[in-house]
C-alpha cells in the first residue's frame, strides 16, 4: 500500500488537456509527476509545467513534461505536497526546503490541489517546526526576532554535506517550533515581517481541494 502514490496519482486525474501545472516538490508530489508524465505518454495530452524546485523540474524533464515559467504563463492547476494539513486548510510546507517558490507557484494558480498521506493530517499545525528561508547574513538576528515570539529554533543542517542546507534560491533554512500555532494566518503575515526573511511555510490561503491517502482508500475533503 502507498498512500502517497494513490493521492499524487489521483490528483493527476483533475489534470485537463491545454491546462499549464504548477509542480510541487517532494515524495508525494513525485507521483503526481510520474502521473503526468504516464499521461502524456499514453493519452497524449498536451500539458505544460512550472516546477517549484530543482527536483521537481528534474523529475518533470525526466518524464518529458514541457516546462515553462511564470513569465511566460498563468498556471491553471498546482499540485504539491504538506508536512501537516489542519481541518482548516492551514498547512505547514518545507520540510524539504522548497517552500519559497511553491509558495509564488502554488499562491498564483487558479486552482490549487495538496496531496497527502494520512499521517500529515492534524487538528492544530505546530508538531512539525515552521521552515523560515532567511538569507544567510541574517540568520542570528532573525533567530532571535522568532525566538522573541515564542520560538525554539536551528538552523537546518545537511546531511551528505557539512554545514548548512542550501536552497534552491542560495538561502538558509531555520526550522523554527512554535508551540502553539494558534492563528496560522497571523502568523505566517508576522514571520515575513522580520528582515531577512524570504518566506516561511506555513500556508494559510488558496487550497481549493486536499486529497487523502488513507489505508481505507482515498479521501477528497
Ligand atoms: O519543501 C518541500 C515541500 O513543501 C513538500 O511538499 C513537503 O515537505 C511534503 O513533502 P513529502 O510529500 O515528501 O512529505
Amino acid at each position: 500500500m502507498n498512500l502517497k502514490k494513490d493521492a499524487g496519482y489521483k490528483a493527476a486525474e483533475y489534470v485537463k488537456d491545454g491546462d499549464i501545472l504548477g509542480l510541487g516538490t517532494g515524495s508525494t508530489t513525485h507521483y503526481f509527476i510520474e502521473k503526468v508524465g504516464m499521461r502524456i505518454k499514453e493519452e497524449g495530452i498536451n500539458v505544460m509545467g512550472i516546477p517549484t524546485s530543482f527536483q521537481s523540474l528534474l523529475l518533470a524533464k525526466q518524464w518529458n513534461i514541457p516546462i515553462t515559467s511564470l513569465e511566460e504563463h498563468d498556471i491553471d492547476l498546482a499540485v504539491d505536497g504538506a508536512d501537516e494539513v489542519d481541518g482548516d486548510f492551514n498547512l505547514i510546507k518545507g520540510g524539504g526546503a522548497a517552500h519559497t517558490k511553491e509558495k509564488i507557484v502554488d499562491y498564483s494558480a487558479k486552482k490549487f490541489i495538496v496531496i497527502v498521506d494520512e499521517s500529515k493530517c492534524v487538528d492544530k499545525l505546530g508538531a512539525f517546526p515552521v521552515p523560515v528561508e532567511v538569507i544567510p547574513e541574517a540568520s542570528r538576528t532573525v533567530i532571535n526576532a522568532l525566538e522573541d515570539m515564542g520560538a525554539s529554533c536551528e538552523i537546518r543542517m545537511a546531511e551528505r554535506k557539512d554545514g548548512p542546507v542550501i536552497t534552491d534560491n542560495g538561502n538558509f533554512v531555520i526550522d523554527a517550533k512554535f508551540d502553539e500555532i494558534e492563528s496560522p494566518c497571523h502568523l505566517e503575515i508576522d514571520l515575513n515581517t522580520i528582515p531577512g526573511v524570504v518566506e516561511n511555510g506555513i500556508f494559510s490561503q488558496m487550497v481549493d481541494k486536499v486529497i487523502v491517502g488513507t489505508s481505507e482508500g482515498i479521501k477528497e475533503l
